[in-house]
C-alpha cells in the first residue's frame, strides 16, 4: 500500500487544481464585467475607500456623492458598499425591493455586545426578528403604551423645568441635563425605575460608545486578530459584561417582585415585566431566553437615550440660532397655555407649528444619518445598478433632507415647509427619512416624538434663552460630531431667564 502519492498524480492533483482556480476566476470576471455597477471612487489596497469616510461620514459620503451620482459602489476594507443619497433611491431600498435589502451586516463585536445579535436592531431579517419586532411594536412601544407611560414624562419633564429653574440667570450647559432627562425617562419606562448615581449612566456610556469604535476584523476579515491585540474585543467583552450583570440583577428584581426604593414607576408594568410575560406566553410558538431580554433592553437604551437628547440639543440650537423661529414658536405654545404652570401632553395636538419645528430639525439634523447598515441577501438591482447579494446598504438620509431638488433653501432652519406639505411619520415619504422605512423602520418614532414635542413646549414656554457672555444668536456654532448618533460639537451653553 502506498502512503505516499506517487510524483505524477501530485502534479496532476496541483496542474488540474490550479486550472480550476484560474477557470472560476475567469468565469467571475467575465460575469462581472457584463455587470453594470454602480460608478466607484479610486480605492487603495487593503482599505479600499475606508480613508475617504473621515471624521463625518454622512458629511464625506454626500461630497463623494456630488462626483459619482446618488447610487456609489465603496469598498470599506473588503466590504462592497453601496450608498444611496437620493430619494428615488432610498424609496427603491426601502419601498420596491424592501425584502433584498431588509437583512443587517454581522460581525464579531456586534455578537459581543448583542449576544450573537438576538436583539432586533442587528438580528439577521428572518423569523426570529419578525417575531421580535412584533412583540416591540404592538406590546412595549404601541401607541396605548406610550400613553400609559405619560407620567413618567409629565415628572421627568417638571424635574428638567426645576433645575433649569434654578440655573436661571447664570450659564448652564444643557446637554448633561438632556442625557439625564433621556436616561431617566428611558429606564424607568424599560427597566422601572430611575436609578440615581452614575453607576448605571457610566456602564451605559461605556457601553455604547464600544459601537462607535473603529473594528478592522469588520472591514478586513483576514486581520480581524488585530481588533484582540489592540484590546477592543475584550474591552467589548468586558463593557457588555458589566451592562448584562446589572440588568441579570433587575430581571431578578422583577422575577421576584422586589422592587427597591425610588420606582416611581409602580402603577403600570414597565417593558422588563412585559418581555417576561411574552416568554411565558406560548401561544404564537416564538420561544426566546434571557439574552433577547437583555438584548432588546441594550436596544432600547441605544435606540432611546442618546435619540432624544441630541435631538433637543439641536432643536434649542436652531431655535436661539433663529429668534423669528423661536418667537413664533412661543407665541403658539402661550396661546394655548392660558397661563397654566406647564404644558401637558393634551395641550400638544394643538400645536402645529412645535411639530413643524421637530420635524424640520429632524430633516436638518437626523441623528442616525447613515441609518442602520443593511445588507442584500439576494442579488437585487437598484436604480439600474446591479447589487450583488452579500452587499452592505448605507443610505444618507443627512443629504436627502437637504437635497436641493426636493427642499427649497435645504440649509435654512423653517419649519413653516411641514405645516405645508403631507410629510407624516409612517414611512412613506422618501425625502425625509430620519427614522428609515419599510420592514425595517424605528418602531420608537411614537415614543420619542411625544418626548421631544413635550421637552420643548415646556422650555420655550417657561423661559427665555440667549446665548452667554453676549454672544449673538447668529453666532452659535453648529459644528457636529460623528458617533453613536450626531451631536453637537460644542456644549450648548445658555442663559434661562423666566418668562411666566
Ligand atoms: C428621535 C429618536 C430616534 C431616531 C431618530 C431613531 C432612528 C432610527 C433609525 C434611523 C433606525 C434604523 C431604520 C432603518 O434601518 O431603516 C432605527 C431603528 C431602531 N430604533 Fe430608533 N430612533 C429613535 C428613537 C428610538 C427609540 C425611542 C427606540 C426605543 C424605545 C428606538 C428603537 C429602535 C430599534 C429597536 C430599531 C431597530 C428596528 C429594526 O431593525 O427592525 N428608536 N431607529
Amino acid at each position: 500500500m502506498e502512503i505516499f502519492p506517487s510524483f505524477q498524480s501530485l502534479l496532476f492533483t496541483l496542474v488540474s487544481s490550479l486550472t480550476l482556480i484560474i477557470c472560476i476566476k475567469w468565469i467571475s470576471y467575465y460575469s462581472n464585467t457584463k455587470k453594470n455597477f454602480p460608478p466607484s471612487p479610486r480605492r487603495l489596497p487593503i482599505i479600499g475607500s475606508l480613508h475617504k469616510l473621515g471624521s463625518s461620514p454622512h458629511r464625506s459620503l454626500a461630497a463623494l456623492s456630488q462626483n459619482h451620482g446618488p447610487v456609489m459602489l465603496l469598498h470599506l476594507g473588503s466590504v462592497p458598499t453601496i450608498v444611496a443619497s437620493s430619494s428615488e433611491a432610498a424609496q427603491e431600498i426601502m419601498k420596491t425591493h424592501d425584502l433584498s435589502f431588509a437583512s443587517r451586516p454581522n460581525s464579531t463585536i456586534l455578537n459581543i455586545l448583542l449576544y450573537g445579535c438576538k436583539d432586533l436592531a442587528f438580528a439577521p431579517n428572518g423569523e426570529y426578528w419578525r417575531q421580535l419586532k412584533s412583540i416591540v411594536a404592538t406590546q412595549l412601544l404601541s401607541n396605548a403604551q406610550v400613553k400609559s407611560f405619560q407620567h413618567v414624562r409629565k415628572e421627568e419633564v417638571g424635574d428638567m423645568i426645576g433645575m433649569l429653574g434654578e440655573g436661571c440667570g447664570s450659564s448652564i450647559d444643557l446637554t448633561p441635563l438632556f442625557d439625564s432627562l433621556s436616561e431617566k425617562v428611558m429606564c424607568r419606562v424599560a427597566i422601572g425605575r430611575a436609578y440615581d448615581g452614575l453607576k448605571l449612566t457610566n456602564l451605559l456610556k461605556r457601553y455604547l460608545t464600544m459601537f462607535t469604535r473603529l473594528s478592522v476584523g469588520t472591514y478586513i476579515p483576514w486581520l480581524s486578530w488585530v481588533d484582540r491585540v489592540s484590546g477592543l474585543l475584550d474591552q467589548a467583552e468586558d463593557a457588555t459584561k458589566k451592562l448584562d450583570e446589572f440588568l441579570e440583577d433587575v430581571i431578578e428584581e422583577h422575577v421576584n417582585k422586589k422592587r427597591g426604593d425610588g420606582d416611581r414607576n409602580d402603577e403600570g408594568k414597565d417593558f422588563i415585566d412585559i418581555l417576561l410575560n411574552a416568554q411565558k406566553d406560548k401561544t404564537n410558538g416564538f420561544s426566546f431566553q434571557r439574552d433577547t431580554i437583555k438584548a432588546v433592553i441594550m436596544d432600547i437604551f441605544g435606540g432611546g437615550i442618546d435619540n432624544t437628547s441630541t435631538n433637543l440639543e439641536w432643536i434649542l440650537s436652531e431655535l436661539i440660532k433663529n429668534p423669528r423661529v423661536m418667537k413664533k414658536l412661543q407665541n403658539e405654545i402661550t396661546e394655548i397655555a392660558q397661563g397654566r404652570s406647564m404644558i401637558s401632553e393634551e395641550d400638544l395636538e394643538k400645536m402645529p407649528y412645535l411639530k413643524a419645528v421637530v420635524k424640520e430639525n429632524l430633516r436638518l439634523h437626523p441623528p442616525v444619518p447613515l441609518l442602520l447598515p443593511r445588507i442584500a441577501t439576494q442579488d437585487a438591482k437598484l436604480m439600474g445598478y446591479d447589487v450583488p447579494s452579500g452587499t452592505q446598504v448605507l443610505v444618507n438620509v443627512w443629504k436627502i433632507g437637504r437635497d436641493s431638488r426636493l427642499w427649497e433653501e435645504p440649509e435654512e432652519f423653517r419649519p413653516e415647509r411641514f405645516l405645508t406639505n403631507a410629510i407624516n411619520y409612517k414611512g412613506h415619504h422618501f425625502e425625509w427619512l430620519p427614522f428609515g422605512a419599510g420592514r425595517r423602520t424605528c418602531p420608537g418614532i411614537l415614543f420619542s416624538v411625544v418626548i421631544l414635542e413635550l421637552a420643548i413646549a415646556n422650555i420655550v414656554y417657561k423661559f427665555d434663552l440667549a446665548l452667554p457672555n453676549g454672544v449673538k444668536c447668529e453666532d452659535l456654532d453648529m459644528s457636529d460630531k460623528y458617533g453613536i448618533t450626531v451631536h453637537r460639537k460644542f456644549p450648548l451653553l445658555v442663559v434661562a431667564t423666566p418668562r411666566v
